[in-house]
């Protein structure tokens, strides 16, 4: 959360002329919900059931770039399917996360304390995000644009 992925995704799909996803947009256009309606009345265990559902979609339908949620790795399957593709770890520190976040409004797992809940996810899925990706890009103090020309380089 506020490491740019929705952003970057943006930016490289112009760069590159290719058709751009996201799976939160996916799953908010076929539920008609916002994300954080879908954790309040449903619950993040089914939010993860349908992000999963919409990754799995995303690469089986859509060729381009493709912007997941946080948390999406965190099911076994979807790093299963993650396997076979690029996946670029968009490195963000507890600092430039809580400044892009803000209040954390539209991101339901930051509600309370959002410093805490940034410092507790990034410690928590670290591993994780480093174990799925394939490239690594850090963002500390650096603009969008930036870190898709990074991307641009590492990907050609
Ligand atoms: N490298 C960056 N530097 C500063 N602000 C950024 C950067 N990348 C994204 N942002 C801003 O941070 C917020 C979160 O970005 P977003 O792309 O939604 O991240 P994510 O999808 O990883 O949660 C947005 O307001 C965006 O404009
Ligand atoms: O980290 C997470 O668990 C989440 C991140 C969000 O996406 P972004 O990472 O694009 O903010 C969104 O999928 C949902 O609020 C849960
Ligand atoms: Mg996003």
């Amino acid at each position: 959360m506020g490491a740019g992925k929705t952003t970057v995704a943006g930016l490289l799909g112009e760069a590159w002329d290719v058709p751009v996803r996201d799976t939160d947009a996916d799953i908010e256009a076929s539920t008609g919900r916002e994300i954080s309606d879908i954790f309040v009345e449903s619950g993040e265990e089914h939010f993860r059931d349908l992000e999963a559902a919409a990754v799995a979609a995303a690469l089986a339908e859509h060729d381009g770039v493709l912007a997941l949620g946080g948390g999406a790795v965190l099911r076994s399957e979807t790093r299963e399917l993650l396997a076979g593709v690029p996946v670029v770890f968009l490195r963000v520190g507890l600092s430039d996360a809580v400044k892009r976040v803000g209040l954390g409004v539209g991101r339901p797992l930051l509600l309370g304390n959002v410093r805490s809940r940034i410092k507790a996810l990034l410690d928590e899925r670290t591993p994780v995000y480093e174990s799925v990706a394939t490239h690594v890009v850090d963002t500390d103090g650096r603009l969008p644009l930036e870190v898709a020309a990074d991307i641009q380089e590492l990907l050609r």
